[in-house]
């Protein structure tokens, strides 16, 4: 950077001049650039007259013989010129028409001087052609006055360039400066959006919400850091601007140009969260960027000279002012112009109104500070509005509630009984008022019809389910009692107006309790609202009906305190690859607000515990699967949570991982309430107190292991080990027995038969005999084992798909067009749930429905086999 030779007609002086050029300096060839480089080179090299011309010159002008390159012929001289490209200065070309005296320059002579513009400036004291041309010339005529005329010419040619008005040197900041600037401040932006959105992506935000981050400390951590780093950035400029002693820096009062960066790093940093919040994914944030970027450099180079010219309305102006980056660049040219010679002053902080007559300064600041107010706003409102990571978002009017400037859900307000089920069953009828929320109205049709479909979803509804629920609703569940659900119903609407028949019913109307240490085990197929149900209870989002409380906080209105209580590990590791397993620990210690000297013993209790201890310094992104699992069942035990919610804790690890986990969770299970979500049946059997299985989103059973499998198991199974050839005799003598037993399988040695419980008595004399007749039935072993939960589990999802299919016929109606929708929906979501009827006369009609409602069942089936083979296929990954 430095000087440069600006066009710029000074203000003060645009006096006309015409400057003679300084004497001229004879073009040497530049020996820094090439050793070898030639001066002159020159053809007739024999002719004696030639040759003393060119003594002359080399005389003149102490060149040594290496610069001197002499040919025979003008074709010599041009090949010569032609194959060393870009090393001699100059060539002398003599051309004598007629040659009478061989030793003497004929008067009919002509004589070229050939010069090679292409490395003009890098000879010697040259600027311009003419400073190579002139002073050829001028020796070449000394010479041959001297050697033709033996004539000394003292000749004092020299060139004078048009008058012109005077050149004067200026900063480079006028032109490039505001640039450079610029360019260094709004590249922040590239990279602050896609730090933010990277964040989101990955879930990191909404595992720390579910740990009690809240929104507020979460936009106030990316501010201190942005604009922190900003800061610094801006320090830096300045810093080194004045040293590298730019007048933008040295001539403006400081305060100039510092607030002026300031507002605009401000900007810049409520650009990036405003931005964050309408992407979903950091390679596009980092495209987006890019492309703004390039669009305010373009904005930049025409702010001044068109945006705030008298060339457009004022308006236009103003409408640009919406886009700070366009604010900063006339801001930063205008105080660019007051520093353009080292003779200007620059501006002083009194002047900033005065700068230019459309926008000056000092309404540069204001619009800057009206801009970031705006963008930050919008951010924290998009922020809202906009469906996020897990999908749920804000009503665009959200502000305009009670709740939001109480900070509170509204309040489960009462439970009312069904009519059809005086003592057992009951429904919620309160309704949240978040955005997600059905504002269910008390009128009495709406009530009745409610009550109706209550009726008909208990019918099917388990003896235990059902006394939970009223248990529940009379306050007469178990004092052990510490974490009670009520009623909660999460419905995922598309539409924020109004209901449609693609509206979700992810969890409906549970009721279920958990007591002080134990593990309540939820288990469900894929999709059955495990996920939501913890989501909720987390306060990620709040239910649209229902609530819940925990050790007797509610999660509507004291979700604060309730997550001070709260350990969750979430599906899917949220972790830092660049942080250590301590600092994880540390940060989320932070987060529970454990008090600064509980840090470092939570800490070294939290790692041994899942036995990460040895490699609490490593960074977490070299941990295996197995091990970033056990950090986030630590992070979830963090803070001595009393309630701890592991969703899915061992997916995804091999045995003697998930056997760890395992003695983890037990170990941690003696001082806290634990609800674990988990495929594995055995995990289950082995970790839970007690079992709720959910489906569809409704809460199926509930109770330990032995009794749901005494309760749902068909029976029991018992294996027969016979020798080859006998084993039709076992399968008659167990026919005989048991007539009804079901026989699972068979091969040549082996079967495998299930007696219903209700024959358990029998059991024992079956195995008497088994054991007398041991020999003569060719038997070599026998077993009998219980059925296992994985079979209650399918029992239960075949019961819950059964049902569907019940409640889709009943739903159906008359109504084709309904047909037509299910149909569409249940390739779409899972079911659906609201069927408006309409009656069908005619027979045409009659017919149609027929035909679809053949087409419902042959959908039906095939759902039930889905939901058969999810269950399935559960299972059998463990
Ligand atoms: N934000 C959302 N918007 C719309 N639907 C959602 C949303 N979140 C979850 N769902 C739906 O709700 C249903 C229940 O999802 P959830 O994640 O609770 O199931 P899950 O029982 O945890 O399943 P898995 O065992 O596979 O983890 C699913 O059908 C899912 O697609």
């Amino acid at each position: 950077m430095g000087k440069s030779v600006q066009s710029t007609i000074s203000s003060e002086d645009k006096k006309i001049l015409h400057q003679p050029q300084e004497e001229f300096q004879f073009p040497r060839c530049n020996t820094q650039f090439d050793k070898n480089c030639i001066t002159l080179a020159y053809n007739k090299k024999s002719h004696p007259q030639v040759q003393a011309v060119v003594e002359f010159i080399q005389n003149e002008h102490d060149l040594p013989d290496k610069e001197i390159h002499p040919v025979d012929t003008e074709d010599d001289l041009d090949t010569y010129l032609f194959d060393h490209p870009n090393t001699t200065v100059a060539g002398l070309v003599f051309r004598f028409d007629s040659e009478a005296n061989p030793d003497t320059i004929p008067s009919d002579s002509k004589f070229f001087i050939q010069i090679n513009e292409t490395t003009i400036y890098t000879y010697v004291g040259v600027d311009d052609y003419l400073d190579v041309f002139v002073p050829i010339q001028i020796s070449l005529q000394k010479a041959l006055f001297k050697v033709i005329g033996e004539y000394d010419l003292d000749l004092d040619i020299t060139y004078m360039k048009y008058p012109h008005p005077q050149l004067l040197p200026s900063d480079i900041i006028p032109s490039a400066g505001s640039n450079f600037w610029f360019w260094a401040i709004l590249f922040q932006m590239v990279i602050q959006l896609s730090q933010i959105v990277e964040e989101k992506e990955t879930r990191k935000r909404f595992g720390m919400r579910m740990m009690g981050l809240s929104d507020f400390s979460y936009w106030m951590s990316w501010f201190i850091l942005d604009f922190g780093v900003l800061l610094i950035s801006i320090f830096i400029l300045i810093a080194t601007g004045a040293m590298f002693g730019f007048n933008f820096f040295l001539h403006n009062s400081f305060a100039t140009y510092f607030v002026l960066f300031l507002l605009f790093g401000l900007n810049v940093v409520a650009l990036s969260f405003l931005l964050s919040t309408l992407i979903k994914k950091a390679k596009t944030a980092t495209m987006v960027g890019f492309g703004l970027f390039c669009l305010f450099t373009i904005l930049n180079s025409v702010a001044s000279t068109v945006i705030y010219s008298d060339l457009v309305p004022k308006v236009v102006g103003i409408l640009f002012a919406f886009l700070s980056p366009v604010v900063f660049s006339k801001g930063i040219n205008d105080l660019a112009q007051f520093t353009l010679t080292e003779d200007d002053p620059g501006l002083k902080w009194k002047n900033i109104g005065d700068t230019t007559e459309i926008f000056p300064l000092s309404t540069c600041y204001l619009w800057l500070l009206l801009d970031f107010a705006i963008y930050l706003i919008l951010a924290l409102y998009m922020d809202n509005v906009v469906p996020g990571e897990i999908g749920t978002a804000k009503k665009p009017w959200y502000f305009l509630t009670k709740e939001y400037w109480k900070g509170v859900q509204r309040e489960h307000k009462k439970i009312h009984l069904s009519s059809s089920d005086d003592s057992d069953s009951s429904s919620s009828s309160n309704s949240n008022s978040d955005s997600d929320s059905d504002s269910n109205s008390n009128s009495d049709s709406n009530h009745g019809k409610k009550r109706q479909k209550n009726n008909n979803d208990k019918k099917f509804e388990d003896l235990d389910v059902k006394r939970l629920r009223k248990q529940l609703i009379t306050g007469t569940e178990s004092k052990k009692s510490v974490v009670k659900i009520y009623g909660m119903t999460k419905i995922f609407r598309k539409n924020f107006l109004k209901k449609t028949i693609k509206d979700f019913k992810a969890v409906d109307d549970l009721y279920l309790t958990m007591e002080s240490e134990q593990l309540l085990a939820l288990l469900g197929p894929n999709g059955s609202g495990k996920t939501t149900t913890i989501n909720m209870l987390t306060g990620l989002f709040p239910p649209t009906e229902g609530t819940a409380k925990i050790y007797g906080k509610s999660i509507l209105s004291e979700i604060s305190q309730v997550r001070d209580n709260l350990g969750v590990c979430p599906q899917h590791d949220i972790l830092w690859d660049e942080l250590t397993a301590r600092e994880h620990i540390k940060m989320f210690s932070g987060l529970k607000n454990l008090p600064k000297d509980q840090i470092p013993k939570e800490i070294e209790d939290r790692l041994a515990e899942v036995d990460l201890a040895d490699v609490a310094n490593q960074r977490v992104g070299s941990y295996s699967g197995g091990m970033k699992r056990r950090l986030s069942v630590a992070i979830a035990l963090t803070g001595s949570a009393e309630v701890v919610l592991l969703d899915e804790p061992t997916t995804g690890m091999d045995p003697v991982a998930r056997r760890h986990v395992w003695e983890i969770i037990e170990k941690a299970k003696k001082k806290r309430v634990i609800l674990l979500t988990t495929h594995s049946m055995e995990e289950a059997d082995i970790l839970s107190d007690k079992i709720a299985i959910i489906a569809a989103g409704k809460l199926r059973c509930v109770g330990s292991s032995l009794h749901l499998k005494n309760k749902f198991g068909t029976g029991y199974r018992i294996s027969i080990i016979a020798k080859e050839g006998k084993i039709s005799g076992v399968k008659k003598m167990v026919k005989r027995k048991f007539p009804k037993a079901n026989f699972l399988g068979e091969t040549i040695t082996t079967i495998t038969i299930e007696i219903p419980r209700k024959k358990n008595k029998q059991l024992p004399q079956f195995f008497e005999y088994l054991e007398e007749n041991q020999k003569g039935l060719g038997i070599s072993d026998f077993s009998v084992s219980l059925t296992t939960l994985e079979e209650v589990f399918l029992n239960i999802a075949d019961r819950a798909a059964n049902e569907r299919i019940l409640e889709m016929k009943e739903k159906i109606g008359d109504d084709e067009k309904a047909l037509e929708e299910l149909e569409k929906n249940m390739k779409t979501t899972h079911y659906s749930e609201k069927f408006p009827k309409k009656n069908f006369s005619n027979k045409k009609k009659k017919k149609k429905k027929k035909k679809s409602k053949k087409d419902l069942n042959k959908n039906i089936n095939s759902s039930k086999n889905s939901l058969s083979e999810t269950s399935s296929s559960n299972s059998d990954q463990d």
